[in-house]
């Protein structure tokens, strides 16, 4: 091994950072090239490309041989790539504000940062402003590892014309931020009903004596620690603490250390198949038929596909033994097997819809 003097090393850096910079230069410029291909074949819509992108970052951590983590590599790709497509469409993404929740987190996650992210107060609110077009697409979540599901999610996706076309995981780490330095002080906790929930223990064992208020978001509750200021904290992000110029009272309070939430990236485009894909549906059986639910998931079983989640919610305004039944698969609505499976499950349910077919998230 060449043993490199610190100038030398450094003029090494200079010269691979030109050439870094000229190879991204150029890959934006053939992003740009694309963009107009897609034109010319007729594409109306937007540049973003859900299914080639998660190829991308996949094929980026495959290639990896260190020193960098897979994770930061596909990071780095993430934002290169990112900053090619907001050449090709500027993109605007409705996430659940304000600034500083977790679903912010999970739009620059999955998006990069080179979009505008767009925050709005309730997640009825983002399927409207996408399906109005005030929003590109939006990110909603749907699911924590430890509060369960998300309904309103949920009860959106039944009647919207607008597709699942991605999902992120984020893991979720609470802390407790406020304008005191001193825990000990803190009488008040502003946090999201969820995280009350996820924190319950912590809470229980440290601060005992302080009131406990539910608000709409972590970011709000940031907001208002913020504003109240003296013996007042919030339970959020690192990021909602920043934004707000909070200190760090406690790190990591949730009581389990893999909490994790799911994402939809809900718009109006079907993502081709990658060969890791995930279909989600929602159908729901025909009254008063012994073994309805068993007869409408039996097709599933018979191609073998691998449901990954079955979640029931009861229908609004009917009676309350109807539900309907939202199943999630491995696998593409376009790969042979499944529309034949699909067909069949169809041609048993009252109710059935594809709600999307989308890769798995890559990162
Ligand atoms: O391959 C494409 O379709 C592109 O537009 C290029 C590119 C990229 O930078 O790699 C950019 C945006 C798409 O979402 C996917 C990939």
């Amino acid at each position: 091994m060449t043993v490199r003097t610190l100038p030398q090393a450094r003029t090494e850096i200079d010269a691979l950072d030109r050439q870094i910079q000229e190879l991204i230069s150029q890959r934006a410029r053939i992003a740009q090239e694309v963009a107009h291909i897609k034109q010319r074949q007729g594409d109306t819509g937007d540049h973003y490309r859900p299914s080639r992108e998660a190829e991308v970052l996949r094929a980026a951590m495959a290639r990896n041989t260190g020193p960098l983590t897979d994770e930061v590599v596909a990071k780095l790709m993430r934002e290169i790539m990112s900053a090619c497509l907001s050449l090709e469409s500027p993109l605007t993404i409705a996430y659940l504000g304000p600034e500083g929740t977790y679903t912010q987190a999970a739009v620059l996650k999955h998006f990069g940062e080179a979009v505008t992210a767009r925050p709005v107060t309730a997640i009825d609110e983002i399927f409207r402003d996408v399906e109005s077009g005030a929003a590109d697409y939006g990110v909603v979540p749907v699911e924590n590892s430890i509060g369960g599901v998300v309904s309103n999610t949920l009860d959106a996706l039944v009647h919207t014309k607008l597709r699942i076309c991605g999902e992120v995981t984020l893991p979720v780490h609470h802390h407790l931020l406020s304008v005191e330095s001193d825990p000990s002080k803190v009488s008040k906790v502003y946090a999201h009903a969820q995280s009350f929930a996820q924190c319950r223990k912590w809470l229980d064992a440290r601060l005992p004596k302080a009131d406990r208020e539910a608000l709409a978001s972590n970011g709000a509750a940031a907001q208002l620690a913020k504003q109240e200021g003296a013996g007042v904290a919030a339970i959020a992000s690192l990021q909602a603490g920043k934004l707000n110029g909070l200190n760090i009272l406690a790190s990591n309070i949730e009581d389990d250390p893999s909490n994790t939430t799911r994402f939809l990236i809900i718009g109006k485009q079907d993502p081709t198949p990658t060969g890791h894909d995930l279909t989600a549906v929602v159908l729901s059986a025909h009254r008063n038929q012994p073994g309805a639910l068993f007869t409408l998931l039996q097709p599933f079983a018979d191609a073998k596909l691998d449901l990954t989640r079955i979640e029931s919610r009861p229908m609004k305004g009917a009676p309350v033994q109807d539900y309907f039944f939202f199943v999630d698969f491995i696998g593409h609505a376009n790969d042979e097997p499944v529309k034949k499976a699909l067909d069949a499950v169809r041609a048993n349910a009252a109710f059935f819809k594809v709600l999307g077919s989308y890769p798995q998230a890559a990162i």
